[in-house]
């Protein structure tokens, strides 16, 4: 079976526990689009949920496919946010951002009682860090802001390049108008220290280590579902 087929497992396995009527949280990626893309013909068949999209692509998508969105203005608890990772340990602590959405991703995640993980197996690590950690910053004082998390890293423990995102020669520009640092570390050995020292920084917006939020994640692999729980 191939990755994308998996990403679908994945993601109609998560399907299962949205109920009538449910506040959901809805990520963004490759993966999360698929749960998207199921949630919309449920929906179209007559099932309501109201949705909250983590992305601009996302709220494209969903609208498309029908389903009635909200904000967290008007609905600021939500019951489940489903949504991919670029990577994740057996304690469900999660490296996010890969596809730039990780600041809204997390303000719906942790707004959510829930936040579920869909992913293909092969996303699973011994140790976070293989997948280049995204971190959201201000453009204003970037290079300052930049040797900060060098600083910080080497603190908790880590060490590697730190790189502007780029997009068409240009640096990529969040959906909150923000420029992403993405740190090549191969290891992270502490991510909460890592994560409690980026967070002191104060050109840094937002980092991709999610920690202590996802409370599920259902894994596709070729000999079928895992599911972690926390
Ligand atoms: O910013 C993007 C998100 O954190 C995605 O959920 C993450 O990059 C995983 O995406 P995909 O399902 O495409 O691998």
């Amino acid at each position: 079976m191939n990755v994308d087929a998996l990403k679908r497992e994945a993601a109609a396995a998560a399907l299962e526990l949205v109920e009538p009527g449910m506040r959901l949280g809805l990520g963004t990626g490759s993966t999360a689009a698929h749960f998207v893309d199921l949630l919309g013909q449920k929906v179209r068949a007559g099932f309501d949920v109201v949705g909250i999209p983590t992305s601009e692509a996302t709220h494209v998508q969903a609208e498309k496919a029908g389903i009635r969105l909200t904000t967290l203005d008007e609905t600021p608890e939500l019951d489940l946010t489903v949504d991919g990772a670029d990577e994740l340990d057996s304690r469900l602590r999660l490296i996010k951002g890969g596809g730039a959405a990780l600041l809204r991703e997390k303000i719906v995640a942790n707004a959510s009682t829930r936040m579920v993980v869909i992913a293909d197996a092969a996303k699973k690590v011994d140790v976070l860090g293989a997948f280049p950690l995204p971190i959201e910053v201000v453009p204003f004082g970037l290079e300052s802001t930049r040797r900060c998390i060098v600083k910080a890293m080497i603190a908790a423990g880590c060490d590697g390049a730190v790189t502007l995102r780029l997009k068409d020669g240009h640096a990529l520009v969040t959906d909150g108008g923000h420029f992403i640092l993405d740190a090549a570390l191969g290891r992270i050995p502490d991510p909460e220290a890592l994560a409690l020292g980026l967070s002191a920084i104060p050109g840094v917006v937002e980092h991709g280590l999610f920690l202590g939020l996802a409370s599920d994640a259902f894994l596709a692999g070729p000999s079928g579902i895992e599911r972690i729980s926390r």
